[in-house]
């Protein structure tokens, strides 16, 4: 693609017409050859090349944008001649809409992470502008000029896609490829309204153009009308003098008037009176030697075939040669005495180039070049120096049989004054704004993402802490209960034991199922699990009423304390126990009775806890040993 691209490039630079062509030209290939080499290139080297060719063609950009009243033309045509050797004028400079692309794609080189975001609005920006391009190539005249930046636009073209491959290559997920083709809809409306006004404004600055160049042709007209009327008056009034002398003028009198009148008249090349046998016997010249005789009579040569001196007819010629006055017309008025009849006639010469030489101060000021044509034939250029540019307008002047057309042409500075950059400003500051807004728009869809990215990963870790932290909680539970019963263990009630003060009074009971084994053995192991939880439920439940506290020690046995030693209130306690037991309705599968329990009771301190166990056990087994389903209050110790 890269190659493609460089040989559109270089077919467009061999036919380039224009420096301007040329120079783009060179700078695509400059481009591309950096993106050849630029793996080989250290860092250093490739910033400073690409800075190089930005450098140019921004410098290039600027000859548009930057207003005339901060650098003018003629500071930057003098730049760019001084550069190019006088190749190159400002009024030539290459099409604006290639030279934004190719910026576009050299800062497209220096930063990956621009590249990949800003890539599908270059690529868009590429293909806007080459239809651009096209549509405008398609609205003028075609000729080799446009062919060739046709070639030039699709070299760029390529060069575009090349550079936006990474992101034509990459993976989009289907949201993603939305949220892209979103923001490239708002941003390249943006840039097509810049193209728009842009091609808007130009078109009406060509209009004011062709307006201001008709108007500058009309002046020029009537400028010169004025001027032959002008002349054309004076010699009616010569004329009718002779007329009104009714014979041709003496010496003295053709003194008198006819030479001040070829005087007032600076264009006129010659003034004569000419007898009815066409010979001068009066001459007024300016430029041609004052002599009467056959010299004139070559300047008539062409009036023989006209019959100049035609009875009551005014007559002139078509333009003819003046034999070394240049191209010019003869003007004759022929006078006549009280009976009529024409005793000679006024003869005036025209030299062209003095009459539209009248122009010059006007021609300079408008900076505008006159051309006058014969049947298609230049015959006479005036004007200012300077490059004519393309648009003329052409008006016809009646001077002679035929007339001559007289075709104004604004010199490029004209129209170069006549443009105003504000297009161009708008549509660069567009390009730049909409490539901006692109970049903004995904930079946000990725902040987004991202955002949600982290949200989706905090979520997650904190389920993960709470798991762990509820993990950590069961894993804490069961250390300190009984899983069967989810009573306290051993060893937790030990350590919640431990807690309480040691000279609080206390009541420790060793409480143990009666024949348990018999239920394991009559109704299984499970219901006797069953069992054990509905028994364990109903103590806990006991005990909580005289805030206490109850383990399973082990087995069928379980552990309870509470606070108190009044032995009035123990029976009360035990009581209670019991009844809570056969309350839960479980009946022993032996005995078919309710379920009872054994209980072996010590009070003393919280501080002599091991004691009380003891003393307690040993009572539960005086319980046992008694019948069972009894309480048993272990004596005092010692
Ligand atoms: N289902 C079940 N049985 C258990 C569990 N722990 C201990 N046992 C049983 O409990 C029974 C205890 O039996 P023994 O020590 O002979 O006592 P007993 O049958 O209750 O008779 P006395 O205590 O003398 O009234 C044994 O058969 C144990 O297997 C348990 O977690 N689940």
């Amino acid at each position: 693609m890269l190659l493609a691209s460089l040989v559109f490039l270089i077919i467009s630079s061999i036919q380039a017409p224009t420096f301007s062509t040329w120079l783009l030209c060179g700078l695509g290939k400059a481009h591309i050859v950096l993106l050849l080499v630029s793996k080989r290139l250290s860092p250093e080297w490739r910033w400073a090349l690409t800075g190089i060719l930005l450098t140019i063609e921004l410098t290039l950009l600027c000859s548009y944008i930057m207003p005339t009243s901060w650098v003018g033309h003629d500071e930057w045509e003098w730049l760019y001649e001084t550069l190019s050797h006088g190749h190159f004028t400002i009024y030539d400079r290459p099409p604006l809409l290639m030279l934004a692309l190719e910026v576009l794609l050299l800062v497209h080189t220096f930063n990956s992470r621009f590249v990949r975001l800003a890539s599908p609005m270059v690529l868009t920006m590429a293909l806007s502008m080459m239809g651009a391009q096209l549509w405008l190539q398609l609205q003028t005249s075609s000729g080799p000029s446009e062919s060739i930046s046709l070639w030039m636009a699709a070299g760029l073209m390529l060069l575009a896609l090349y550079q936006t491959r990474p992101w034509l290559a990459a993976d989009h997920p289907g949201a993603t490829r939305l949220a892209t083709v979103l923001a490239l809809g708002l941003s390249s409306t943006f840039m097509l309204s810049a193209l728009g006004y842009w091609h808007f404004q130009n078109v009406q600055t060509q209009y004011r153009l062709e307006r201001t160049a008709r108007q500058i042709s009309d002046n020029v007209l009537e400028h010169v009308s004025q001027s032959l009327e002008n002349h054309h008056r004076a010699m009616s009034h010569l004329t009718s003098a002779w007329s009104m002398l009714e014979r041709p003028p003496s010496q003295d009198q053709w003194d008198s008037l006819a030479v001040n009148f070829n005087d007032d008249f600076g264009y006129q090349a010659l003034l004569a009176f000419v007898s009815p046998s066409g010979v001068i016997t009066r001459v007024a010249t300016r430029g041609i030697p004052p002599r009467t005789g056959l010299p004139f009579n070559q300047l008539m040569h062409p009036l023989s075939g006209n019959a100049p001196l035609s009875p009551g007819a005014d007559g002139y010629t078509d333009v003819i040669d003046l034999k070394g006055m240049g191209p010019g017309v003869m003007f004759y008025l022929p006078s006549r005495d009280g009976r009529g009849v024409i005793f000679g006639a006024t003869l005036s010469v025209i030299a062209l180039a003095p009459l539209l030489s009248t122009l010059t101060t006007l021609l300079g000021e408008e900076h505008v070049v006159l051309n006058a044509y014969e049947h298609g034939r230049q015959i006479y250029r005036l004007g200012p120096a300077e490059t004519p540019a393309e648009a003329s307008y052409c008006n016809v002047l009646s001077l002679g049989q035929e007339g001559i057309t007289l075709c104004t042409t604004p010199t490029r500075q004209r129209l170069a004054r006549e443009y105003s950059s504000m297009p161009d400003i708008v549509l660069v500051v567009g390009l730049i704004f909409s490539l901006m807004m692109f970049v903004l728009f995904q930079l946000n869809r990725r902040l987004n993402a991202q955002h949600m990215m982290e949200r989706d990963a905090r979520d997650a870790l904190e389920q993960e802490a709470e798991q762990r932290r509820e993990l950590q909680q069961a894993i804490e539970w069961m250390a300190h209960h009984d899983d069967l019963t989810g009573l306290a263990n051993r060893r937790h009630f030990m350590n919640l034991a431990g807690t309480w003060r040691e000279d609080a009074g206390i009541t420790l009971l060793m409480i143990d199922l009666d024949h348990f084994k018999a239920i394991n053995d009559t109704l299984g192991h499970q219901q006797g699990d069953h069992v054990l939880a509905e028994v364990a439920r109903a103590l806990k439940l006991a005990i909580d009423v005289h805030n206490g506290l109850i383990a399973r020690y082990g087995g069928e046995e379980f552990m309870a304390l509470v606070p108190g030693i009044d032995p009035s209130s123990l029976t009360d306690l035990a009581t209670s126990l019991r009844e809570a037991v056969s309350g839960t309705g479980l009946i022993h599968p032996a005995t078919e009775r309710p379920i009872t329990v054994s209980i072996g009771m010590a009070t003393g301190t919280a501080g002599a806890l091991n004691g009380l166990i003891q003393r307690a056990d040993t009572a539960l087994y005086q319980a046992k040993r008694a019948g069972r389903n009894r309480a048993v209050l272990s004596p005092p110790s010692g």
